[in-house]
């Protein structure tokens, strides 16, 4: 069988196999104390979300073996082990994403790490642009479900030979966002008051690393997409695909636009 540039191939189809994961995570393990429930990714700038974090222990990525170095602005690189009221938790201050180069096997390599510490909750966030004409910048968007537009092109964490030991051949994505965790975060945002710039919707991940044109964002809005942007989806269909339950949370950084007629500088 020709393989070169296939990476789905038998051959050579995955850089992040169960042993690479149980070597990272025994690695962890044995040098931490933590043992964390809920992991959090901290999406572009929002690595802040571990400030309040107790108790806490940091590795570095790249002396975690095995695991994907971040390499754009906005992301720390470290992973934080503590507490948030009383809960043991994993921040990930800052992800790798496609466009950087790196495979989606290797982009979704922390989440089977935490599914092999004991985590059991993931909470995903992004900085994302909004596509729903309602939305303002610096609303956040519960995330309900997700378009995997990559995916379409076979650019899937879950090409390739599938482990059983992680999770089943044919995954259910319908239900991937928990409706309980979204129904908790509307409450303690409604507890918080902070219901005014609250939202639910659809994530659309595109590969980036060029924004979208403006007639690309009208196909991404007519496909039924409420924001977009280039991470999450591949972690969530992983978290799904080993039986973690999501939680998806979309910081719109901007509104994308969808037509040509205002401040139209460079624009066709
Ligand atoms: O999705 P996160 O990591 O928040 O980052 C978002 O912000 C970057 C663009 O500014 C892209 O990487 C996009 O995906
Ligand atoms: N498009 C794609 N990714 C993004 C955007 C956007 O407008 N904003 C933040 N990440």
């Amino acid at each position: 069988m020709h393989t070169e540039g296939n990476m789905h191939t038998k051959e050579n189809s995955c850089c992040c196999s169960f042993e690479d994961c149980k070597l990272t995570t025994d690695w962890l393990l044995s040098r931490t104390r933590h043992r964390p429930k809920i992991a959090v990714v901290c999406g572009s700038g929002l690595g802040l979300l571990a400030d309040d974090v107790t108790n806490k222990q940091t590795f570095s990525y790249e002396d975690i073996p095995n695991f994907p170095v971040s390499t754009v602005p906005g992301h720390e690189g470290r992973l934080v082990f503590g507490h948030v009221n009383d809960k043991a938790c994993v921040f990930m201050q800052g992800r790798v994403h496609l466009y950087e180069g790196y495979s989606l096997c290797k982009v979704t390599f922390p989440v089977r790490i935490f599914k092999l510490m004991g985590v059991e909750t993931i909470i995903v966030t992004n900085a994302s642009g909004g596509l729903c004409e309602d939305f303002k910048v610096g609303d956040i968007m519960l995330i309900k479900d997700h378009i995997n537009l990559p995916g379409f092109a076979g650019q899937h964490p879950l090409c390739g030979p599938n482990d059983e030991r992680f999770g089943i051949r044919f995954p259910c994505m319908s239900d991937a966002y928990s409706k309980d965790l979204r129904k908790l975060a509307m409450s303690v945002s409604s507890d918080l008051g902070y219901s005014n710039f609250m939202r639910e919707g659809v994530y659309c991940m595109v590969s980036g690393p060029n924004f979208e044109t403006i007639a690309e964002a009208r196909m991404l809005h007519v496909l039924g997409s409420d924001s977009v942007g280039m991470s999450t989806v591949p972690e969530v269909t992983v978290a799904k695909h080993c039986g973690l339950r999501a939680l998806g949370i979309s910081l719109i950084t901007n509104k994308v636009s969808l037509d040509y007629s205002p401040r139209g500088e460079g624009q066709p």
